[in-house]
């Protein structure tokens, strides 16, 4: 475990810290885009001509029933699939296109949350938010743990941000559901993300906490300009918080509107049949 050391936040002020990287592509492209995206596994048609975009800045939910090609989604963003046809970009690069270390790179730039956390239990929420960094420091530092106290200061600042500065050196086991999902984003903040996806982040939250999450997640999305791909089950939560709704029925393209609009219509047009009375 790596020994408590506490800097002072005055240091650097937390939106410098947090500032994205001048290295990063500008604001003109989306922050992701597919289009006309086709991907078949085998008999199945997973997606079938998809196209819409985030832009940076947006948090779009991406919502559809079991099966509707949400993953599949994510997998053709981080090529972990290939589309059968159309094209995929992040940032402005296709990554259709990419292999090796370039292919690696572009992974490198895109901030990924998971329903489960994916945070590791016996290290404290600095060193998980400190893995984050590992696309900026080198090799050796991230062999021995020893990472520039700029990057400590970033991810403390994260960890400030998302409202857990006091949990800093705690065990991310001994956190709670929320507590960690924060731990998660404060991670792809001081990874400097311009794009996140977020796989159902607040699946396994109460409904509490859940809100509390995708909250801090929009806000983040606006204030550091990070377009938020967030596929989500949970309709209410897709209408409250989101810009827009991306809506998936049998791998085909059914919705792609601000998210205010999504109405008892749109619902059974995605869903078939009518929206529960708290959806
Ligand atoms: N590796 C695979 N091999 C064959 N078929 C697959 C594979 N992965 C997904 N599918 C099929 O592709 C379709 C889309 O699946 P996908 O997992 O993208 O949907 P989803 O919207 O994420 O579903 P869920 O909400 O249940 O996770 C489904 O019919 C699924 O059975």
């Amino acid at each position: 475990m790596t020994a408590p050391l506490h800097l002072p936040l005055t240091a650097v002020p937390l939106d410098t810290a947090l500032r994205p990287s001048a290295a990063a592509p500008l604001a003109e492209h989306p922050a992701l885009a597919l289009t006309t995206v086709t991907k078949r596994y085998r008999e199945t048609l997973a997606l079938d001509d998809v196209s819409f975009a985030v832009r940076p800045g947006e948090l779009v939910a991406l919502v559809g029933p079991s099966g509707a090609g949400k993953s599949t989604v994510f997998r053709c963003l981080t090529r972990l699939v290939a589309a059968d046809a159309g094209h995929v970009d992040i940032l402005g690069t296709r990554v259709d296109r990419l292999r090796g270390r370039a292919l690696r790179e572009v992974r490198r730039t895109i901030g990924l949350i998971f329903q489960q956390f994916n945070l590791i239990g016996r290290l404290s929420a600095l060193d998980n938010v400190l893995a984050g960094r590992l696309g900026h420091v080198s090799t050796w530092r991230v062999a021995t743990r020893l990472f520039p106290a700029e990057d400590r200061q970033i991810a403390l600042a994260a960890l400030d941000r998302v409202g857990l500065l006091d949990k800093a050196y705690q065990r991310a086991d001994s956190l709670s559901g929320g507590q960690q999902q924060r731990v998660a984003i404060a991670r792809v903040l001081a990874q400097q993300s311009r794009v996140v996806l977020a796989d159902e982040p607040v699946s396994s939250l109460d409904p509490g906490s859940a809100a509390n999450v995708i909250g801090v997640l929009r806000d983040i999305a606006r204030e550091h300009r990070i377009g938020v791909l967030c596929a989500l089950h949970q309709v209410d939560f897709a209408r409250d918080y989101a810009d827009r709704i991306v809506a998936l029925r049998g791998g085909r393209l059914v919705l792609d509107a601000p998210a205010k609009e999504f109405d008892d219509a749109a619902f059974s047009r995605v869903y078939g049949g009518t929206a529960p009375a708290d959806a």
